[in-house]
C-alpha cells in the first residue's frame, strides 16, 4: 500500500449536503378558503397581513380572503400585473412592515409573493386560483429577464390552499395547461439523464421518480381530468403539488423543466402572451420527445385528451415562431443542458415543426 492510494480513498469521504425546504401545510379541497385564518394562527404568522392577487384574481378569491383575514389581522391588499423586477419591487415596498404574504392567482403572482416573501425574510401563503402550472408549492420561482426567463432560488410556501371549487370554476384551458406542464415532466426527465450521460451532471433518483410518477398519474387519469369537475381539480392540483415537491428535493427545477421549457421560455421572449407556461411545455415535450428517439405520439394524444393544443396553431404562434423558439432555446439558460442543445438545424426543426399537424 503506498501513499497514493490512501489520498484516493480520502478523496472518496462522503461530503455530500442539501437542505430540502417544503411546505409544512397542505390543504386541498372543496371550500378549504375559509380555513386560512386557522391555518395563520396554527403557523403563528403574526397579525399583518400583505395579500397579493392579479387583476382577476382578486375578484375571484383575493377579496373574500382579505375580509376573512381581516376578522383577525390588519391586511393590505396589493394588485399585480406581472413579476417583472419592477413588479417585485413594488410588491416588496408594500410589504416592508407586513409580518407574512399571501399570494392568490395564477403562476405569476406566486412567483411575485415568493421572491418577496423570500426578499423580505417573511413566510407566505400560496393560494392558487388556477390548476395551471406546478409552481404552486416549489422553492423555486421564475421571472423574466432580458435574456429570457430566469429561475431563482427562493423558500417554498409556508401553507398551500387550494380550493377545489374555484379551481373548478376556472375556464378549462387553464387545468389543461397545468397538465401538459406536468406531462412535459416526462421529457425534463429523459433530458436530465441526458445531460448526467453527456456532462456528468448529478441525478436525484427521488427527485426524478417524484416527478415521473406524478406525470404518469396524470396521464392515467386524463378521462376523469378531461371531466373539468371539482374531482379534475383535486386530481391535477395534488399532482402539481408533488411535482413542486419534486423540484424542492433536486434543488432545482431540473425534474420539471428541460428543453421543452427552454422552448417555452423562448417563445416568452419571441412571442409574449400568446399562450399560457403549460401549453408552450407539452408542446414542447412532443418536439424533444421526437428528438429523443422516444413516443411523441403518445405525448401528443395524452395531450389531446387533457384538450392542451398540440401544434403552433393550437398555440396562437405561426410555424416560423416556433421554429425561431426551437432555434433560439439553447440560448436560455446555456449551462442547463438539453436535447436541444445538441445542434438542431433550422432544415429539422421546419420538419419537425410541420410534422406536428399530421394525424
Ligand atoms: N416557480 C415555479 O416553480 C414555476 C413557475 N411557473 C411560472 O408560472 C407562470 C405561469 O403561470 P400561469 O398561472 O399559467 O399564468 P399567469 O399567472 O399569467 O395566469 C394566467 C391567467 O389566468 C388568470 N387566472 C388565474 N386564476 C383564474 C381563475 N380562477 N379564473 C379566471 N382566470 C384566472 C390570471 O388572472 P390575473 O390577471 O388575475 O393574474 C391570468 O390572467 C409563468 O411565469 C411560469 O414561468 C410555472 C411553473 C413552475
Ligand atoms: O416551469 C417550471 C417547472 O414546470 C419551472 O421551470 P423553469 O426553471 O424552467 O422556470
Ligand atoms: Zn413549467
Amino acid at each position: 500500500m503506498g501513499g497514493a492510494s490512501i489520498k484516493v480513498l480520502r478523496e472518496k469521504v462522503f461530503d455530500k449536503s442539501r437542505w430540502m425546504q417544503l411546505p409544512r401545510d397542505v390543504i386541498i379541497g372543496h371550500n378549504v378558503l375559509g380555513e386560512i385564518p386557522s391555518v395563520c394562527r396554527d403557523l403563528n404568522l403574526g397579525s399583518r397581513a400583505l395579500l397579493i392577487a392579479g387583476e382577476h384574481t382578486m375578484g375571484i378569491a383575493g377579496e373574500r380572503i382579505a375580509a376573512l383575514l381581516g376578522e383577525t389581522c390588519e391586511v393590505e391588499t396589493c394588485v399585480t400585473h406581472g413579476n417583472s423586477l419592477e413588479e417585485i419591487a413594488a410588491v416588496e415596498k408594500a410589504g416592508a412592515s407586513a409580518d407574512f404574504m399571501v399570494g392568490v392567482g395564477g403562476g405569476r403572482v406566486i412567483d411575485t409573493a415568493k421572491i418577496v416573501s423570500y426578499n423580505l425574510d417573511r413566510q407566505f401563503i400560496s393560494v392558487p386560483t388556477a390548476a395551471a402550472h406546478d409552481g404552486v408549492a416549489s422553492s423555486r420561482a421564475t421571472v423574466p429577464s432580458p435574456e429570457g426567463n430566469v429561475s431563482l432560488s427562493a423558500h417554498p410556501p409556508i401553507a398551500v390552499v387550494a380550493d377545489t371549487g374555484i379551481i373548478a370554476a376556472a375556464p378549462r384551458r387553464l387545468l389543461a395547461s397545468g397538465c401538459a406542464d406536468i406531462i412535459s415532466n416526462y421529457t425534463a426527465i429523459q433530458d436530465w439523464e441526458l445531460a448526467h450521460r453527456l456532462r456528468g451532471e448529478p441525478l436525484s433518483e427521488y427527485a426524478m421518480a417524484l416527478s415521473k410518477m406524478t406525470a404518469e398519474i396524470t396521464v392515467k387519469n386524463a378521462a376523469v381530468i378531461s371531466a373539468h369537475t371539482e374531482e379534475s381539480a383535486w386530481m391535477v392540483m395534488k399532482a402539481l403539488v408533488s411535482s413542486g415537491v419534486a423540484m424542492s428535493i433536486a434543488g432545482s427545477s431540473r425534474p420539471a423543466s428541460g428543453g421543452e421549457h427552454k422552448f417555452s421560455h423562448a417563445l416568452d421572449r419571441i412571442a409574449p402572451g400568446q399562450a399560457l407556461h403549460g401549453e408552450q411545455c407539452g408542446l414542447g415535450a412532443i418536439i424533444t420527445m421526437y428528438l429523443h428517439g422516444g413516443d411523441w405520439r403518445w405525448i401528443r394524444d395524452s395531450l389531446k385528451k387533457i384538450g392542451a393544443p398540440t401544434t403552433p396553431a393550437g398555440l396562437g404562434i405561426s410555424d416560423e415562431t416556433a421554429v425561431e423558439a426551437l432555434l433560439a432555446a439553447p440560448s436560455i439558460r446555456p449551462e442547463r443542458f438539453t436535447i436541444l442543445d445538441m445542434g438542431l438545424s433550422r432544415e429539422r426543426a421546419e420538419a419537425i415543426v410541420r410534422m406536428l399537424y399530421e394525424e
